[in-house]
């Protein structure tokens, strides 16, 4: 199991190991590892050319700290003062390690053009660093955290609109092997203000490959929001613990790869804000048919989807089940999808159902599935009323998300709850755009299990599970190739299997997304391919905890 913290988890872990250790020893910690990972990423470090975009906090000091280790393995590192502070320490040894330093106008005496001029800078000419150097406060040597003001020759610069970024510093971010993001790190609020947005956007449009510290600037680090320009990292090298906001799209998809660096914060952090299922994870919790079971143990899903114009998510939703090792399936709709569905998938027991008829009298049912394709009219709603009755757990999507949104008393039971919306379905939910659920995907769906009181699964571009307290599941499997018809349909089918199977609905959602991804992960892929895909990716998951079925217990 991954488990990822939001900023104020991690905050307090590391001013609770912070207290036990020598001041500066977990910013050492961070820019070793940090410098690692760099180093890494360039493959030759020697002669190779470093752009350190600093900040004014921490993160910036982390930067630099690397940047001076990149520059005595003789690496030629120009770091860019972006901030109206400096982190003191870290200016200092980068300035040992022979390290340029500039401010945004690429002044400071460097010729940009020819940044290989090797520690030679005039940093006296720095506005930033004399100040910096002269304020008194810090410890200006070592490892210290203290970052100091930085304001420069009698002129403050304004954090909110910021000097301009210059030619000079466009040359070199152009000229440049590796960008080392120090600009904000888990201390960042709010969209990025000027001039370190402009300096995102130029790292994001370089050539040079980028490294993140921490989090990509831009990126919430709490919850993967992006309300502006973002560094879009190659890798991210994240410290102690990862953040929420490097799993959850839209954050996730700037982070690149993420790297943990052990700084020794492991007994300090709390339960996490967030976790990802891994193969173990999975294998261990879906259920292994044994000698003694038989249809009803192993599960029997009732589906209730499909209408005279929508015939084939009944059958995918159908397929789902069934292919996901459900005992048995019933399904109970209008004649048009019955004859589908019965054409396609013999082994289902069918309930034909009359136009305004509910479910009625169908046999035992262990979990329904409610809502694809099932049109959102009067007769809909009487088979969602009858479905909803029911004393079992219910997965509701698709239409039948239209018709809860409609009907809200309908999800007033006292079973199980599991809806399954895209943004746009939780959008009418929420009473909320669509585009700012898809900027805020872990907020909304923990928003809808509060507000509605059931387990949420938001799909998209990362899809994440809620219910009450637990951890957000953000699920790291799947591809872009799954937006496309009819996918949701078999993740229905899927989770309503694992529901029926007994699992409760966080795991169910939960590995149910995870197969889903992994049978959709090689593309293009059509829904039936991702059908057809599911049984496979439950023996992939299986295998691998055959192989290592130990460590995978361990690790849990
Ligand atoms: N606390 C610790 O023990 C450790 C912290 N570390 C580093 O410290 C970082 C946190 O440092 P800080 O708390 O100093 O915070 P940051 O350095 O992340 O950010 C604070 C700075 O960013 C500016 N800022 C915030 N939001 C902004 C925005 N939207 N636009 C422009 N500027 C913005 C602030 O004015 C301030 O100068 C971590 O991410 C990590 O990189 C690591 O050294 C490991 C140890
Ligand atoms: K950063």
């Amino acid at each position: 199991m991954l488990t990822a913290y939001t900023s104020d988890q991690i905050r307090a872990a590391e001013a609770a190991l912070m207290a036990k250790l020598p001041e500066g020893t977990l910013m050492e910690r961070a820019a070793a590892g940090l410098a690692v990972v760099c180093a890494g990423a360039l493959g030759t470090v020697y002669g190779s050319r470093v752009v350190v975009l600093a900040g004014g906090g921490d993160n910036g000091g982390d930067a630099l700290y690397a940047g001076a280790r990149l520059a005595a393995r003789g690496a030629r590192v120009h770091a860019v003062l972006a901030g109206a502070r400096v982190h003191e320490g870290g200016l200092a040894a980068l300035r040992r390690a022979g390290g340029r330093v500039t401010d945004l106008g690429g002044a400071a005496g460097e010729t940009p053009a020819d940044p290989a001029g090797g520690g030679t800078a005039d940093l006296a000419r720095d506005s930033a660093t004399d100040s910096a150097r002269g304020s008194g406060k810090g410890s200006g040597q070592g490892l210290g955290k203290g970052s100091v003001q930085g304001p420069g020759k009698g002129s403050v610069r304004d954090p909110a609109k910021g000097p301009a970024v210059g030619a000079g510093v466009r040359r070199l971010l152009d000229g440049a092997d590796l960008v080392v993001d120090g600009l904000v790190g888990i201390g960042g609020t709010g969209a990025l203000r000027e001039p370190y947005a402009t300096l995102a956007r130029l790292a994001a449009e370089g050539p040079a490959t980028v490294v993140a510290v921490d989090v990509p600037s831009g990126v919430d680090a709490s919850t993967g929001r992006v309300d502006g320009p973002a560094v879009r990292a190659d890798v991210t090298v994240t410290f102690g613990a990862r953040k929420i906001g490097l799993l959850a799209d839209p954050g996730a998809a700037r982070a690149g790869r993420v790297e943990l660096v052990d700084i020794g914060l492991g007994p300090y952090l709390p339960d996490p804000g967030a976790s990802a299922l891994t193969d173990a994870d999975v294998a261990l919790m879906l259920p292994r048919p044994g000698v003694e079971s038989d249809k009803y143990r192993r599960g029997v899903v009732g589906v209730a989807a499909g209408s005279h114009r929508y015939t084939g998510a009944a059958v995918l939703a159908v397929g789902g089940a069934v292919r996901a090792g459900a005992g048995m399936v019933r399904y109970a709709g209008p004649a048009e999808p019955v004859a589908q569905v019965r054409a396609r998938w013999p082994e289902v027991v069918i309930t034909p159902l009359e136009p305004g008829e509910g479910i009625g009298e169908v046999g035992r049912v262990q979990a329904w599935v409610l809502g694809p394709g099932l049109g959102t009219g009067p007769e809909a709603l009487a088979v969602a009323r009858s479905v909803l009755a029911s004393d079992v757990p219910v997965l509701v999507d698709a239409d039948g998300l239209t018709l809860v949104a409609e009907n809200r008393s309908l999800l007033r039971r006292s079973a199980p709850v599991l809806i399954t919306p895209h943004a746009g379905e939780l959008s009418r939910l929420l009473d909320v755009p669509r585009s700012r659920i898809e900027a805020r995907r872990v907020e909304y769906a923990r928003r809808a299990a509060d507000e509605l009181g059931v387990t949420t699964l938001l799909k998209g571009s990362t899809t994440v599970v809620a219910e009450d307290e637990r951890p957000v599941r953000i699920n790291l499997t799947g591809s872009s190739w799954l937006a496309t018809a009819g996918t949701g349909d078999v993740l229905a089918g899927v989770a309503g299997a694992l529901l029926a199977a007994g699992l409760g609905p966080y795991d169910a959602a939960s590995c149910a997304a995870y197969l889903h991804g992994l049978a959709g992960r090689n593309g293009p892929v059509s829904a039936w391919d991702v059908l057809s895909g599911v049984p496979g990716a439950v023996r992939e998951v299986m295998d691998r905890l055959g192989e290592d079925d130990g460590a995978a217990k361990l690790e849990r």
